[in-house]
């Protein structure tokens, strides 16, 4: 019952700790059954009038002691079994999360691996640290009892011993039910914590367009279904804990019950049938503790199935091969879409020698920002072949891919901090010199020498530069990087023109000594590209140099001539 094997697959060390507090409950529990003899016979004493006080006070003590250190120790050993499967199941997620790599959100939504990773991981402590060893504590504790006051009072201790199933027969029985709604409750409760995220990061977008009073009703819609389900899930398990204890002191009532009818039949003494109300009850507390731990225990394993499902993910082929200083990349029959149902690039044959120019153009939706992820892996599940430096990109490792390849785009983040921090994340061991070298190249270092140069301070995302700086940083960081391979992707977009200059600059540089391919909406920018390939709905379109093109006459001419006669317009109105 609720025995998960591939959970306790995974308990490693927690095992010693959970035999060890079973043992030291158990310890307890005969610990606890020689005080009640000893109580028993104490009071039977007195009602005799020849009460053996220090016999029974030294019984009661050494019984007491013990039970005082077992119930510590059992706790200790409980706190241990759980953490280390805490510690066990996070690592686990965390190491999948590497080998999904930056393409897991493909797979599953950041707020669910924080909600799983946190909350969900939490859940299992009392599945681990209570409810394993209660499961096996509950199963010796009624035998021992039944050994303890068979010699008694056989009659009393079958009695109880039947009763005592009736516990468990209850859990059963709610068992399916629970499931399914623990199913619906995880589904909601991640449901609602990935709403409240992008709300959350939309919240200036959703304040501009007054669209958050919308969006504010429908989470709290979301809210009340999640209220809704938990509700249901605390009446369930009250119902189910009212059932076991009615089960559990009934039991016990019966067990004195027959030991008052017993000791009325003379077939019991009296120390005996003081025994048999004393320790009834304890026959079914283990069980009925078991009961409680079941709930609890119950969401865990619910979180548990989102768990191993996210460890399951598909991984694709094992990613290890390194680059070497070749980074030439070649796309042949390139397929992949986000889906399963629409395909987004449709048999590409791109070429990108090492050290060459490239650029990649055609209108919005094209797929152009696509192949920026394919070829730094943040997306998997291409067909065709991709190859860098002539190993196939799907099974290079994702470091060794990331430390060759840069991406410089819009959503390139700055970190609080300072400036000198958010530079030295490219390179770790550059001096102030290089930082400055950097930022010379792509202008920005006269603005920070106004400020506090290198230690300027940053908020949160560059928040405090303008937009343009913060691009320039950007770029200044992956200059930095000194990568073989550079895709630039709109790194240019929504800027001024002033900046727009200067980064195309710094990219014309870097373009004689790197492999460098540049995605850019605006055509001016790719005119010296040592070819460039158009893209129309993902299929291609031409390639080429710019003069190619426009002889060829094409979709590139045809961008080329409405953007020619969009800037002049422009002028002209000037
Ligand atoms: N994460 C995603 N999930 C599903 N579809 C996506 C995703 N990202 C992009 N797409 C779809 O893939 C297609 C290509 O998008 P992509 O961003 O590559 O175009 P693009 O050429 O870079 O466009 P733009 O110039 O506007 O940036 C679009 O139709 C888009 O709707």
């Amino acid at each position: 019952m609720m025995i998960n094997k591939r959970l306790i697959s995974m308990m490693g060390d927690s095992k010693q700790y959970i035999a060890w507090n079973v043992v030291l409950q158990f310890l307890a529990l005969l610990a606890n059954i020689v005080m009640i003899f000893a109580v028993s016979l104490f009071l039977t004493g007195l009602v005799r009038r020849e009460p053996d006080l220090p016999t029974a006070l030294l019984y009661i003590l050494g019984a007491l002691i013990v039970r005082f250190f077992c119930t510590c120790g059992a706790a200790s050993a409980s706190y241990n079994a759980s953490c280390t499967v805490k510690k066990t199941l996070r690592a686990a997620i965390y190491e999948k999360l590497l080998r999904l790599g930056g393409s897991y959100t493909q797979a599953v939504p950041t707020a669910e691996v924080l909600q799983l990773a946190g909350e969900g991981v939490e859940q299992l402590e009392t599945y681990f640290g209570a409810y394993l060893p209660q499961f096996f504590y509950a199963m010796i504790a009624p035998v021992t009892l039944f050994i303890a006051l068979a010699p008694v009072s056989l009659h009393a201790a079958v009695i109880l011993m039947i009763c005592v199933p009736l516990i468990p027969v209850s859990i059963v029985a709610v068992q399916k039910f629970a499931k399914k709604l623990l199913g619906k409750y995880w589904g909601r409760y991640a449901a609602l914590g990935d709403s409240f995220l992008e709300n959350l990061q939309g919240l200036t977008t959703l304040k501009i367009y007054q669209a958050d009073g919308a969006r504010h009703a429908a989470m709290n819609r979301e809210a009340e279904h999640f209220r809704k389900v938990t509700m249901k899930v605390l009446t369930m398990q009250l119902n189910s804990i009212i059932v076991m204890d009615v089960i559990a002191y009934g039991g016990a009532a019966l067990g004195i019950i027959v030991a008052a009818h017993e000791f009325n039949a003379n077939r019991v003494t009296l120390p005996g049938a003081l025994c048999i109300i004393l320790l009834s009850a304890d026959f079914f507390l283990p069980m009925r503790a078991l009961g409680s731990y079941f709930h609890v225990a119950m969401n865990g394993m619910a979180a548990s199935d989102k768990i191993f499902k996210l460890l399951d993910l598909p991984e694709g082929s094992a990613r290890t091969a390194q680059l070497g200083a070749d980074c030439a990349i070649a796309c042949r029959d390139l397929h992949f879409g986000y889906t399963a149902e629409k395909e987004t690039l449709h048999g590409l044959n791109l070429d990108f020698p090492q050290g060459s120019f490239t650029a990649l153009v055609g209108e919005s939706g094209c797929g152009k920002s696509t192949i920026a992820a394919v070829l730094t892996g943040r997306v998997s599940g291409y067909t065709g072949h991709v190859t860098i430096g002539g190993q196939e990109l799907s099974a290079v490792s994702e470091a060794s891919l990331l430390k060759n390849v840069t991406l410089v785009s819009l959503g390139s983040h700055l970190f609080k901090g300072t400036v000198a921090d958010n530079l030295r994340m490219a390179a770790p061991g550059a001096d102030d010199g290089a930082l400055w070298g950097a930022l010379e190249q792509v202008n920005l270092a006269d603005f920070l020498r106004s400020m506090d140069g290198l230690d300027t301070p940053l908020t949160e995302g560059g928040g405090n530069l303008s937009g343009g700086q913060r691009q320039r940083l950007a770029l200044a960081r992956a200059l930095l990087h000194d990568s073989p391979v550079y895709i630039f992707d709109e790194a240019t977009s929504n800027i001024d023109v002033e900046s727009e200059n200067d980064i195309m600059a710094g990219i014309h540089r870097l373009a004689g000594r790197k492999t460098v391919i540049l995605i850019s909406h605006r055509l001016a920018n790719v005119t010296k590209a040592d070819n460039i390939y158009v893209l129309d709905h993902g299929h291609p379109a031409g390639q080429g140099t710019h003069e190619a093109l426009l002889a060829q006459g094409g979709l590139y001419a045809d961008l080329w001539n409405r953007q020619q006669a969009l800037e002049n317009y422009g002028k002209e109105a000037q």
